[in-house]
Formats: C-alpha cells, sequence, structure tokens
C-alpha cells in the first residue's frame, strides 16, 4: 500500500478518549470477582467475550456497568488501570487523559477516594516507569440526575488535584448537553478541563450544544457533525478536536464497517481528528489497533498518521513543556 510502510505501534500516541472502565478485560473480571466474592452471570471468560456483541450504545452500556461490579476498592482501579497502561505502551501510548464514571462506583457504594487513589496509583507507576503521562477526566452520567453531578463537580471543586478535568458520557438520546450548564459553569470556573460526548449516536444539534452551552474544549466522538456542513465549517474555522473512536463506531453500529468510517473524510476537510480506543476491552483494540485497522481498511497512510498523532498532542491536557517533547518523539518516528 502506498506510503504506507512504517511501525504504527512504534508511532508516539496521545490518547484522548479512554474509558479507564472500558479496559476491563474478560480475564481480569474474573481475577476480581474471584478476589472480591462477586457472582459475575457467566460461566466463563469465553462466555463473557461472546456478550460483546452490541446493537447500539444502550445494549453495551448495560453490560459495562454491569460488569463494573467487580471492581471494589483502589487495588481493584489501580490493577484495571496498570493493565490499561502494560497494552497500550506496547502500542506507543506516551499520554493519555483517562476517563472515569464516578457515578458508576458510588452507586455500588464505592467511595469516590478509592477509586482516586487507585487509578492514580497506576497512572502515577506508569509515569515513573515508562514515563507515560496523564491526567484525570471525571465523566458525569448524562443519564443520571443533574443533582448528582453538581454533588460531584462540588467535591472536585472542594480537593483542588483531585481530578484535572470533567466530562460527560453515558446514553446520549433524550439527555442533551445543555442540561448540564450549570455543573460544567462551576466546572470552567475552578479551573478544570471541560470535555463531552456528542454527536456519536445524536444530531449535530448536541454538538453545537456542548460548544455553546458547556463551553468544552474538545468533542467526544462528533462524528454526527456531518449531517450538517454549516457545523463542520465551524468545527474547522474553531480548530475544534474531536476524539473519534473507531472500532467503537463499529461496535456500536454507528458505522456499518470500518472500510466506510468517515475518519480520514474529516481528516481531508481539516476537522482536527485524534483516533483513539473508547472501550478497548469491548470493541477489539487498543489505540494501536485502531490505527492499524484503518491503515487495513481504509490504506491509512504513514503522513496521515503523523497528522493523526500530531492532532492528539496538540488538543491534549499535557502541559506545553510535555507537548513539545512529544512532538520531538514524532519527528523522530517520521525521520526513522
Ligand atoms: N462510547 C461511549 N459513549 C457514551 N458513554 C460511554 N461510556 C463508555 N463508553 C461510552
Ligand atoms: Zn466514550
Amino acid at each position: 500500500m502506498a506510503d504506507a510502510r512504517k511501525d504504527l505501534d512504534a508511532l508516539p500516541k496521545a490518547e484522548l478518549h479512554l474509558h479507564v472502565e472500558g479496559t476491563l478485560e474478560p480475564e481480569l473480571a474474573f481475577e476480581l470477582a474471584e478476589r472480591n466474592g462477586v457472582d459475575l452471570p457467566y460461566a466463563s471468560v469465553e462466555e463473557l467475550r461472546r456478550q460483546y456483541d452490541f446493537e447500539d450504545l444502550s445494549s453495551f452500556l448495560e453490560l459495562y456497568y454491569a460488569t463494573t461490579a467487580v471492581l471494589r476498592g483502589s487495588a481493584d482501579f489501580e490493577a484495571l488501570t496498570s493493565a490499561y497502561l502494560d497494552r497500550a505502551a506496547a502500542q506507543g501510548l506516551r499520554h493519555v487523559d483517562l476517563f472515569f464514571d464516578p457515578q458508576a462506583h458510588t452507586v455500588r457504594g464505592v467511595p469516590l477516594t478509592a477509586v482516586v487513589e487507585g487509578v492514580r496509583a497506576g497512572l502515577d507507576a506508569a509515569r515513573e516507569e515508562r514515563g507515560i503521562t496523564s491526567t484525570l477526566i471525571m465523566c458525569f452520567l448524562r443519564d443520571r440526575p443533574v443533582a448528582e453531578a453538581l454533588e460531584l463537580v462540588d467535591a472536585a471543586v472542594a480537593q483542588p488535584g483531585l481530578v484535572d478535568g470533567v466530562g460527560l458520557d453515558s446514553a446520549e438520546v433524550g439527555h442533551p448537553p445543555g442540561l448540564f450548564e450549570e455543573v460544567f459553569a462551576r466546572a470552567r470556573a475552578a479551573g478544570l478541563h471541560v470535555v463531552a460526548h456528542a454527536g456519536e449516536e445524536a444530531g449535530p444539534e448536541y454538538v453545537r450544544e456542548a460548544l455553546d452551552v458547556l463551553g468544552v474544549e474538545r468533542v467526544d466522538h462528533g462524528i454526527q457533525c456531518l449531517r450538517d456542513p454549516a457545523l463542520v465549517e465551524r468545527l474547522v474555522r474553531e480548530r475544534m478536536p474531536l476524539t473519534v473512536c473507531p472500532f467503537s463506531n463499529v461496535r456500536l453500529r454507528v458505522v456499518g464497517e470500518l472500510a466506510d468510517h468517515p475518519v480520514l473524510r474529516m481528516l481531508e476537510a481539516g476537522l482536527v481528528v485524534t483516533v483513539n480506543s473508547d472501550d478497548p476491552a469491548y470493541f477489539g483494540g487498543y489505540v494501536g489497533d485502531n490505527f492499524r485497522g484503518l491503515r487495513e481498511a481504509l490504506g491509512l497512510t504513514d503522513a496521515q498518521a503523523e497528522t493523526l498523532a500530531r492532532h492528539a498532542v496538540d488538543a491534549s491536557f499535557a502541559g506545553p513543556g510535555r507537548r513539545r517533547e512529544l512532538h520531538a518523539e514524532i519527528n523522530a518516528w517520521a525521520a526513522g
């Protein structure tokens, strides 16, 4: 294939759309279930994996929330985070802005501090041992009461350093971004980064609302913007990053198959697209797998891969010095 020769796993990558709960591989789920005395309603790893045939976002979320039941204490969250970082490091991960869903755990009686302590321990170890940098983004479940999100954002604001930013995820249709205006206003006022899922299954109007009402710095997914040329023009003009997740879109039937995925057309249209894995344990691969999938299905060139990697660095919440280092690492890959 023309201009596609380099090792994509060696391309230094920043991942900007990664739910740590979505990295729970069936093997670890069973291990934690046993450790914590949690009964998983599946006989084996294979039987659990066989459930990974989703009709849409909601059918995925049902299983995703159910399997989080095995995560109980901070050691479980540390093991989960470290397992993700091991796998992603082998595919070139150098920085991650990592999402977690506190309400998926607090509703089961797991304290927020246990979740954050465990995830941070995994992130800190990866920084020391591998030089992988990170930020932590707390996502609100948009299909739960706004009052819960307000409580969480107030807790985050009261503990500076607990998290670096906030996001919005879960079942999208019927739960527009505007409902969370006050939550995001409080986060922004406290200097937290702000992102939101919008335009994954719901239409371009959700993307506009995320921009205009929530003031987001990036749009997670955002691919439904393609239904609105004026919105695409605006996103290009404003250089608004979109964290696109190709494998996820195929598995959740937002896109027919990978060969139909619009990510490279979006890139050519001038959109600041990035490639991410979303929930890699459920969707068939990690960030490097997504890049390699795009090469196989769409003929992603080395030059396009480099551009995608640079977009992710520029759109990341890594500091300016770290972003410069990451660009230098990409320069070395491109020159190699
Ligand atoms: N792709 C996705 N969309 C919305 N919420 C999610 N939570 C985990 N993955 C998600
Ligand atoms: Zn997501």
